[in-house]
């Protein structure tokens, strides 16, 4: 398994406040898979990946990737470990507005020891005759093309996606899954999608589902759907 997650639990706030947000998970996800997470609102979806990703802590249980426990490094690894292995992908692209998309990418170009090459990847991504642009320049799928060029460029083992086509419409949303497809197939990176679109799934090797806390059910898919013949 190239991700472990054992008896994970996590709490926010104190005393009489404090509420068990994570309530015991485990699962794993090999190399190489797209991994979809689905659940209702409140259910632990982002809390997950946060913890995966590095940028929450949690309370209980062990995260082991690619043979590392996280609870055995101290902050410089573990922020060392995030800048050379994680990509992030965000619903709200979070890109900085007085870059251009190359300039952007180039960020998290910087990141890495080994990144791919920028030119070549902003062809990948269909970015190439906007490259000169700036962030307000271009639209929704753009943005989100351009945030997932700055978190790949890197060549992370593991690309977290929160929601990455929340803030899109359908078509466009349809483009940006297939991009992850597509660099999924490239570049052999592990995937993590958190979404409230049920769809996705079938684009999915593993499905997990969450609810309370806690995995209500969790299967592989035998047979995947192409991201462009989703329906929703
Ligand atoms: N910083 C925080 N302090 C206290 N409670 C929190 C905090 N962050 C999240 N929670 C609570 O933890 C629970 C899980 O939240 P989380 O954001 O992980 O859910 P989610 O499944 O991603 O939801 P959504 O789909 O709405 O984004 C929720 O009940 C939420 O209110």
């Amino acid at each position: 398994m190239f991700l472990q997650i054992n008896n994970l639990e996590k709490f926010y706030g104190e005393k009489d406040n404090r509420v068990q947000v994570l309530k015991g998970l485990s699962t794993g996800i090999e190399k190489g898979e797209i991994c979809v997470l689905l659940g209702p609102s409140g259910s632990g979806k982002s809390t997950l990946l946060n913890i995966i990703g590095g940028i929450e802590s949690y309370d209980k249980g062990e995260i082991i990737i690619n043979g590392a426990a996280m609870s055995a490094m101290n902050e410089k690894q573990t922020t060392l470990y995030r800048r050379e292995h994680l990509g992030y992908v965000f619903q709200f692209y979070n890109l900085i507005p007085n870059l251009t998309v190359k300039e952007n990418i180039e960020v998290g170009a910087y990141l890495g020891s080994n990144p791919l090459d920028v030119d070549d990847l902003l062809h990948t991504l269909g970015l190439w005759e906007h490259k000169d642009k700036i962030p307000s320049q271009l639209s929704g799928g753009q943005q989100q093309r351009t945030s997932i060029g700055r978190a790949i460029v890197k060549n992370p083992d593991l690309l977290l996606c929160d929601e990455p086509t929340g803030a899109l419409d359908y078509n466009t949303s349809k483009d940006i899954l297939k991009l992850i497809e597509d660099v999924n197939r490239k570049y052999g990176n592990t995937i993590i999608i958190v979404t409230h679109n049920d769809a996705i799934k079938l684009m999915a090797d593993r499905v997990i589902k969450l609810r309370d806390g806690m995995i209500r059910k969790e299967y592989t898919n035998e047979t995947k759907t192409p991201a462009m013949e989703l329906d929703w």
